[in-house]
């Protein structure tokens, strides 16, 4: 491990970006201690942290989003102050937030130039906009329909549509916040190629992570910020994966459970059952049963139906024909309400929109789905002392890094938002635990946790179904793999073992005929 400095890291390359002493408090909260980090030019930077470690804040200081309290930042030598993102930008600092912030109504091309373009007689040059942005495009090799509205773009072009705005402003200096987290794996090289061209153009990147592979494939340095301050910057090639853990998360280890599990009953079951959502994806006569104390995969490219089962098993969306049963009893009019009265957890894979209340605070949302536990409501309304007591116990066996359980959830970092998430719908000993993408966004450690957990709740008596784009993820937690393609099932792996990631992916993609598995 090498030491913190103020210094830049090699005398040879210019530093366009430093950062010295930073602190940051939020009340008794010490997010950043007096952070130093020097960006070379033309090179990519990761900041590696556990969840609530302090990147985010680290980097909203960086883009005029937050004030620090004390420190400085230098751009290309000189000290600069940010009061607000626009002072950032006129320094050529640019930054992609987890969470776009585009009008989704408007084109690509009017996203990308918006309040920036240059006018004629106070018409906005659209021509100009359109080939500046045009030459962007090529010189990144990116394809992107500039005249298609951004609500009809996938996550990955919208992610474009940001990266092309900051340059349409003049950024060489690119943040990109977790900029994999809502991507699928085959869309994450498009990315990397991208930002390898930006590099050679000279634009100097510092990308926040989770993913030591990440580092690895992109990074030519990474910081480490444990508890809010560095604790190891290295260059990377001189560090192996298990260092850099060990920085993250200090001396703890990191073990996955992977005791096998024996199969109860038949906790829940679809026939013929058939759903669609509107341009996205349809399931087509689906028949499958989920036994008590499994854990089973459910995979398939974007789109293929498999999230939709998952959206159909929770209730929060209605099947078009079939049926639903949970221990052998047929449901009707199946919905949200019903399923969570009948014991069916569900953690949704948009968090932050269909997951919590992001203006309420850590105990009201993990009350949420107890309203009618006498412990928790009296005569319709909360018990708040009660309430509260519930959120610290499991804040706490969570390790929800938090101010204390009033803070809103709004305001937490990512992955502890989804720890509130996975508390609340664990917390309730379902008997049935539908979960989506659950660790994307957190660290290696709460990864460990949430994994744990599922592994716990299948223990349990619970039948698990974990929806996930991480193949690794699903080949070490699951006990059996489903895979969807066309809306359809087309292979049922009872034993995890008896495949890889290479037979799974040929099955997503049809390359490989069932019986392979
Ligand atoms: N607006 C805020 N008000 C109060 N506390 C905050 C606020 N923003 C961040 N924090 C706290 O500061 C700490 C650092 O949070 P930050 O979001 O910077 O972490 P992070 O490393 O980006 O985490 P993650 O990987 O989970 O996104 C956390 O304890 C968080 O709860």
């Amino acid at each position: 491990m090498t030491r913190p400095d103020h210094g830049a890291e090699d005398p040879g390359t210019p530093v366009v970006l430093e950062l010295r002493d930073v602190d940051k408090h939020f009340g008794p909260v010490h997010a950043n201690r007096a952070v130093s980090l020097s960006l070379r030019q033309g090179s990519v930077h990761a900041v590696l942290g556990e969840n609530g470690a302090g990147k985010s804040t680290l980097m909203n200081i960086l883009f005029g989003v937050l004030t620090p309290d004390s420190g400085e930042i230098r751009v290309h030598g000189e000290p600069r102050t940010f009061a607000t993102p626009k002072d950032a930008i006129a320094a050529g600092i640019g930054m992609v937030f987890q969470h776009f912030g585009l009008v989704p109504e408007l084109s690509a091309l009017d996203n990308i130039s918006l309040g920036a373009e240059r006018t004629s007689w106070g018409l906005v040059d659209r021509d100009a906009a359109r080939a500046k942005i045009e030459d962007l495009c090529r010189e990144l090799r990116v394809e992107l329909p500039l005249e298609q509205r951004v609500s009809a773009l996938t996550v990955s072009q919208q992610q474009r549509v940001e990266i092309l705005k900051a340059l349409y402003r003049g950024a060489r200096i690119l943040i990109l916040d977790e900029p994999t987290a809502l991507l699928a794996p085959q869309e994450r090289e498009g990315l990397f190629d991208a930002v390898k061209r930006l590099q050679q153009t000279g634009v100097s990147v510092l990308f926040i992570t989770h993913k030591l592979d990440e580092v690895e494939l992109l990074a030519d340095d990474v910081t480490v910020i444990r508890h809010g301050a560095v604790v190891a910057r290295h260059r990377v090639g001189t560090v192996t994966q298990d260092e850099l853990v060990a920085d993250m998360v200090g001396a703890a280890t990191v073990a996955l459970s992977r005791t096998e599990r024996v199969p109860l009953d038949v906790a829940m079951a679809v026939r013929e059952l058939t759903a669609v959502k509107a341009n996205s994806s349809s399931l087509q006569e689906i028949d499958l049963e989920l036994r008590a104390g499994e854990i089973t995969g459910v995979i398939g490219i974007d789109g293929h139906g498999h999230q939709l089962l998952c959206e159909v098993l929770a209730g929060v969306r209605s099947p078009a024909g079939g049926e639903v049963s949970l221990f052998g009893v047929p449901q009707r009019r199946w919905g949200r309400a019903r399923a969570m009265a009948a014991g069916v957890a569900f953690v949704p894979e948009d968090r932050l929109t269909a997951g919590v209340a992001k203006h309420l605070s850590i105990a009201e949302n993990l009350v949420a789905n107890r309203l009618g536990d006498p412990l928790i409501t009296r005569f319709r309304f909360i018990r708040r002392q009660a309430s509260r007591r519930h959120a610290r116990v499991l804040i706490e066996q969570f390790d929800v890094r938090c101010r204390d359980e009033l803070q809103p959830v709004g305001s937490l970092s990512g992955g502890n938002v989804q720890k509130v998430v996975l508390a609340r719908e664990l917390s309730t000993d379902p008997r049935v635990v539908v979960v989506c993408e659950p660790t994307r966004g957190l660290d290696i450690a709460a990864i460990a946790s949430v994994h744990g957990r599922l592994a716990a709740a299948a223990d349990g008596g619970a039948a698990v179904v974990l929806q996930s784009s991480d193949l690794d993820e699903v080949l070490a937690v699951v006990n059996r793999i489903v895979v969807f393609r066309d809306g359809r099932i087309v292979a049922d792996v009872p034993n995890r073992d008896d495949v890889d990631a290479k037979v799974l992916g040929a099955l997503m993609l049809g390359a490989a005929r069932p019986e392979a598995a």
